[in-house]
């Protein structure tokens, strides 16, 4: 589900005040704000505006504003769909209210928290997929581009330079990157929330008369996700960037009262967000073909987020005052404006080289297992022997008339050429018999041996395995046994050993993970105190200063006892806040080393069951028996491939049977064969019967 092929989605989003301008602002349906305003420049006439929206968002919860604002775009994201969610408006309207929350209340955190969990939840939900999340969180102060995870360790990739050497850079595709922006992978809710909490920390803040935490920056934190099926032959996988962006508000600088750095901090703020407007202006006029992003870093930074390949949406907030009537209006213009945006998104989707080359190498090593077979079947001048390839099915249908040893060197050549896998599928299919037997295989004519698919009937039954699992007890049937009960039955025989190691080593990953989610609540729970006392010190200086400075009697300014108790606390709590996640890091290296024993052994269970499952069931009894034969030699502890060999080894005993002088000679052959690579089929062949003379 995603937003795709329509207009910039907009949302309008009141800040709750007891003092609502009914007479000047009225919600219509349809999301439909009109405004009216006293202009006194124009003799005090009545001016009234409208605007549309998609919803108007007034006196609602915050799980209703994630709901209506980012659940389908964070949905896209996983599904290839990039998205970009962006909080305008005047200063202390509510964006980062509405984008990050409060840190102190779980049911009034914003976007970025609630867009983890729903992404965290989904990536559990779809087994199917590996679904791979990374972060970033980007802070634009006074034009300077900043890395507000750069404190923190283990980074993925990225190129780490540094604040200094951060710049926006263009993609081939269009998109765009910011270099040495670090990027950090995150594998559940909990790790990206940590990395949320510690850039929250990093971001400016500065007090005005509109409001004490007033984010004095543009904040832009990205999840960039890649989605890969867990199949093999599944070459294509996706990515997305899903951009949610804090931008600094607009100030009047009359209304806030700013002066020096933070006067100067507005005029940077103002200027980017009037480049902002003009990006989107030109992004909406349909008949300009330039968009001036490069005039500032926050456009040029948001350049493949404003529209295009990207589900864009944008809350307005705004202030339900009279007061703030003229920037409201401004802040609905300019959401007006991005509405006119035209948004086409697309799957990025991608193919790897890698899975594509191993697809197209299966497909050229079954061309030329086909070769194989028509090369060796014209050159031993076998008359009339119509074979067919499926190389659909892999599978020889029909092979007729063709004599035993004839059929043993094909059989050689096959192994020498084309290794195993065809050879596996000819095994299966080509059942050899003794001259003069009755009831036929593919209609067997005298001493020759036939191959096809034969008649229920007339189907000779295998020797029974002797093999102790409860699917080989004297089962005649060929069809193998379903996967999930054969796992089962590996799992308490064969791979009970592996089995045993995974148990162990998930109890340990389940032990250490319970260690990282307490580790976790201690320091956020350290987190919020000193967010506590931090506000505390801020309203005892405040206090202080309204009360007038005391001095000592050398004429030094001396602080309170009140606030130096706060000072002291803050400095033992941060001390301990540090120690404590140092122990957090130490705990998720440690899950992250479990994980990957889980991984490894998971995957070493499947692979051996899978070899185990093709060796006990899918091999024909031939091979079976050799394997059986070979006392030492178990099925799933050898590869397929080896056991090939043996039966080879077997074949090539017979036939060489008559000259036993030529064994030394050929096993000389053979190993230089296995040095320089085998000769063509037909050399192999002729070789064979000579040695047979
Ligand atoms: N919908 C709301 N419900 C409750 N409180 C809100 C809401 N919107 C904003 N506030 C409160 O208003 C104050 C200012 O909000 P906030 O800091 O989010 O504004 P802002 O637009 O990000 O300002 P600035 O641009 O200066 O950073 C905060 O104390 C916030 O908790």
């Amino acid at each position: 589900m995603s937003v795709h092929g329509s207009d910039v989605k907009v949302f309008v989003r009141t800040r709750p005040t007891a003092h609502f301008a009914t007479d000047l602002i009225e919600y219509l349906p349809d999301g439909q704000v009109s405004i009216s305003s006293l202009k006194a420049a124009v003799n005090n006439q009545l001016f009234s505006w409208s605007f549309r929206s998609d919803r108007v968002l007034h006196d609602v919860s915050q799980e209703e504003v994630y709901e209506s604002v980012a659940h389908t775009v964070v949905l896209g994201a996983l599904d290839g769909y990039n998205g970009t969610v962006m909080c305008f408006g005047q200063t202390g309207s509510g964006k980062t209210y509405t984008m990050t929350g409060t840190n102190e209340s779980y049911r009034h955190r914003g976007i970025i928290p609630r867009a983890l969990q729903e992404l965290f939840r989904e990536v559990e939900q779809r087994v199917s997929h590996k679904i791979t999340v990374h972060l970033s969180y980007l802070e634009i102060y006074n034009e300077t581009l900043q890395d507000l995870l750069s404190s923190v360790r283990n980074i993925s990739s990225g190129d780490n330079g540094g604040p200094c050497g951060m710049s926006v850079v263009e993609e081939p595709g269009g998109g765009v990157s910011v270099r040495g922006l670090s990027l950090h992978l995150v594998h559940s809710e909990e790790e990206a929330l940590n990395l949320l909490f510690e850039g929250e920390m990093n971001r400016i803040i500065g007090a005005h008369c509109l409001n004490r935490n007033s984010s004095r920056s543009h904040c832009i934190f990205s999840i960039h996700i890649e989605s890969r099926s867990h199949m093999l032959s599944e070459a294509r996988y996706v990515t997305s960037k899903l951009n949610l962006v804090d931008l600094a508000g607009s100030e009047r600088l009359g209304k806030t009262g700013s002066e020096g750095q933070v006067l100067k901090e507005a005029m940077y703020i103002n200027k980017s967000l009037s480049f902002l407007e003009q990006a989107i202006l030109a992004l909406g006029d349909r008949r300009r073909d330039h968009v001036p992003f490069r005039q500032s870093k926050l456009t040029h930074a948001l350049k493949d987020s404003l529209g295009g390949n990207c589900n864009t949406v944008l809350v307005a907030n705004i202030y339900g005052e009279a007061a703030q009537i003229e920037e409201t209006l401004s802040t609905l213009r300019f959401a007006s404006r991005m509405k006119c945006v035209q948004t086409e998104p697309a799957i990025n989707e991608h193919m790897d080289p890698m899975l594509q080359v191993k697809r197209l190498q299966k497909e050229i090593q079954l061309l030329k297992q086909e070769l194989i077979v028509h090369d060796t079947l014209v050159s031993t001048h076998i008359h009339a022997v119509p074979s067919q390839v499926d190389k659909h099915g892999g599978y020889l249908t029909s092979l007729t008339k063709c004599s035993a040893p004839i059929i043993k060197t094909i059989y050689y050549a096959l192994n020498e050429k084309a290794g195993f896998s065809l050879f596996q599928l000819s095994l299966q299919s080509i059942q050899l018999q003794p001259p003069g037997t009755k009831g036929t295989v593919g209609k067997l004519e005298g001493s020759s041996f036939g191959v096809g698919v034969a008649p229920l009937s007339e189907r000779h039954s295998r020797p029974q395995s002797t093999r102790k699992n409860k699917f080989h007890k004297g089962k005649e049937s060929r069809s193998p046994p379903p996967k999930v009960e054969a796992f089962e039955v590996f799992k308490a025989q064969r791979g009970s050993e592996i089995n045993y190691i995974l148990k162990e080593n998930k109890a340990m990953l389940l032990e250490r993970r319970r260690q990282l989610r307490e580790l976790t609540d201690v320091v956020n729970a350290a987190k919020r105190e000193i967010d506590h006392i931090a506000v505390m010190l801020q309203q005892q200086r405040e206090e202080s200063q309204h009360q007038g400075q005391f001095m000592s009697v050398e004429g030094e300014p001396v602080m309170e006892e009140a606030e130096l108790d706060l000072v002291l606390r803050l400095q033992e709590l941060k001390t301990q806040y540090r120690q404590q996640y140092k122990e957090l890091c130490s705990t998720r290296a440690e899950v992250n080393y479990c994980e990957h024993l889980v991984d490894q052994c998971r995957t070493r269970l499947l692979t051996e069951f899978e070899s185990w499952y093709n060796e006990s069931f899918l091999l024909p009894e031939e091979v079976q028996v050799i394997l059986q034969a070979g006392g030492s030699i178990q099925p799933g502890l050898i590869p397929v491939e080896k056991a090939l060999a043996l039966r080879f080894e077997h074949l090539r005993h017979e036939l060489l049977a008559d000259s036993p002088g030529a064994m030394s000679y050929y096993n000389a052959h053979t190993r230089t064969l296995q040095r320089v690579g085998p000769p063509p089929a037909h050399v192999l062949y002729h070789t064979l019967m000579e040695q047979r003379v």
